[in-house]
């Protein structure tokens, strides 16, 4: 017999904007739409907040965090005298529990109440044109209509690969690589991308004997070459192995307490307590009510620079964040919020003429030419715009100048022996910067100068005129401008 409050009921609500996803992107689309004096609803299943504030951005740079300060501190003669014991793991991960709020989302719902979106909590499918069913975890069930637009913003989850033994195995994703709660003693992190190369830091730092397999040749195979391999040296030196070319086969775990074995295809195996797969992201579009509206189900959501999904009769339907596949950065799928939410009302009032050429105010122009991303390793790795590969594959005619950050007199007063490199990707035509890498230590606050002078196409002859301080990291543009000018 089942309570009343499990008895299945219907109901239906009309806005004018619904939001399936309540992460930091669904967030901004509300806000954006809502900021237009648009009604908007967001529907949640989890956490208000979403996979970056509980499982990803937040309680992984807590965890990286106090790395990079001992190692900074530890680089400074003088200052690497007040260091000299291990990171406290515990007082770590309290301090990580609290970047994660605990993994309760009662802030964000009061941000909600407070700006005056209304929050449906519950698994949200899209039900036909402009209507999503949400089944509530007590089982009932709530039908939301939109007057002018849905915007699918269910972000990602980790994707694994097929291999025999790896359900039983109960291999650590990124969810559990920022959630756990003791450190393993021994731990194999399966991927060389960005969660692979920041988990096994933070982990390693805690205590864990970290080994890093990679399939590829090197770790960061998306940035310039250099930044693999100075992670790895880095890594390396930290008491981690990190062994390429290589994969895994097959995993055994028989008792569910007891270590794990990974078979290698090189023949070798490696006995761990935990295996981390960071081998990438795959779209929450499976179970969403796609087919209701004639999209394949499990697909990244295919959009136009408004954010719009293409092939949709009327146009009513975006994705925007990890779910369009556009970016998977938080602070991209932002961007994308800002924008769709802008096209969305101007479309819903027609109150303005819609901007959607490159760079207006209703076309995520940046996602193709301008995204920034920081690797929180350490050193820490940072990009802006193309690589030079990328660059040439475009048809552009570049120019790669190199800067040793070692020889820049910020850097070497910020850490004795200061290893780190920086390259700007220059193209010829326009003689503007289309890219720029900056691997080293304190590197991170540096990556929005390049940002910003990506998207401003600024002239190399009128950035020499923009004079970097005396005597900051940030001097390492004034070489590179040097280095172009030769
Ligand atoms: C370990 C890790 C570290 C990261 N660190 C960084 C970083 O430092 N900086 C950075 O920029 N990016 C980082 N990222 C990437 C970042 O987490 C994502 O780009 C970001 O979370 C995407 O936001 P989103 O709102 O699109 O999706 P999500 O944050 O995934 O949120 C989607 C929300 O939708 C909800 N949802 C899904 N399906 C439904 C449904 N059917 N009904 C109702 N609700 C639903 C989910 O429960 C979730 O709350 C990291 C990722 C990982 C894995
Ligand atoms: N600081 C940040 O900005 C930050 C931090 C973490 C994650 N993220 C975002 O989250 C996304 C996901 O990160 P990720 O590291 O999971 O993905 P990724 O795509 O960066 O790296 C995954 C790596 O796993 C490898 N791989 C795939 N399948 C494999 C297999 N079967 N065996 C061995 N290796 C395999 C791939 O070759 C790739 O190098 C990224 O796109 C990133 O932008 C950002």
């Amino acid at each position: 017999m089942s309570s009343p409050e499990q008895t299945p009921e219907t109901d239906t609500d009309t806005y004018d904007v619904i939001v399936i996803g309540a992460g930091p992107v669904g967030e901004n689309v509300a806000d954006r739409a809502h900021a237009a004096g648009l009604s908007a609803v967001i529907v949640e299943r989890e956490l208000v907040g979403g996979e970056c504030s509980y499982w990803a951005c937040m309680p992984s740079k807590a965890l990286l965090r106090p790395v990079a300060a001992v190692a900074d501190a530890r680089r400074v003669a003088g200052a690497a005298q007040a260091v000299t014991g291990k990171p406290d793991a515990a007082a770590v991960l309290k301090r990580r529990d609290g970047f994660a709020s605990d993994w309760k989302d009662d802030g964000q719902v009061g941000w909600l109440e407070s700006v005056g979106i209304d929050l449906v909590r519950g698994h949200g499918r899209l039900d036909g044109p402009r209507r999503v069913t949400v089944e509530r975890p007590d089982g009932t069930t709530t039908t939301l209509t939109a007057r002018h637009a849905v915007a699918v913003c269910t972000g990602s989850r980790a994707a694994l690969p097929g291999l025999p033994g790896i359900e039983a195995a109960k291999p650590w994703t990124s969810r559990e690589a920022t959630s756990a709660k003791e450190v393993p003693g021994r731990l194999a992190v399966v991927g060389g991308g960005v969660v692979g190369v920041e988990m096994a830091t933070a982990w390693r730092a805690l205590g864990s004997a970290v080994t890093v397999l990679v399939r590829g040749e090197r770790l960061l195979p998306k940035m310039e070459p250099f930044a693999g391999e100075l992670v790895a040296e880095s890594l390396a030196e930290a008491g981690a192995s990190v062994r390429t070319g290589v994969s895994v086969e097959r995993l055994a775990r028989p008792a569910p307490d007891g270590p794990v074995t990974l078979t290698l295809d090189d023949g070798g195996e490696l006995v761990v307590d935990e295996v981390l797969f960071a081998t990438g992201r795959a779209p929450r579009t499976e179970d969403i009510g796609l087919d209701t509206v004639g999209l394949k189900p499990g697909n990244w959501l295919s959009v136009d620079d408004s954010c719009r999904v293409e092939g949709v009769e009327d146009g009513w339907l975006y994705a925007v964040g990890d779910a369009n596949g556009r970016a998977l950065l938080t602070h991209q799928g932002k961007y994308q919020a800002r924008i769709a939410g802008a096209a969305l009302a101007a479309r819903a009032t027609g109150a303005s003429a819609l901007e959607t050429g490159a760079w207006g105010a209703h076309a995520a122009t940046a996602d193709h030419a301008a995204v920034p991303q920081v690797v929180f390793s350490d050193p820490e790795a940072t990009s802006a715009g193309l690589t030079a590969e990328e660059a040439a594959s475009r048809g552009l005619r570049v120019r790669a100048v190199d800067v040793d950050l070692g020889g820049v007199a910020g850097a070497a007063l910020f850490a004795d022996g200061y290893r780190g490199r920086a390259r700007m990707v220059v193209d010829l035509d326009t003689e503007t910067v289309v890219g720029a890498t900056f691997v080293g230590p304190g590197v991170s606050e540096l990556l929005h100068s390049a940002t910003t002078a990506i998207v401003g196409e600024i002239p190399l002859h009128r950035l020499w005129h923009a004079v970097p301080a005396y005597p900051t990291i940030s001097e390492v543009w004034l070489r590179l401008l040097e280095g172009y000018r030769g």
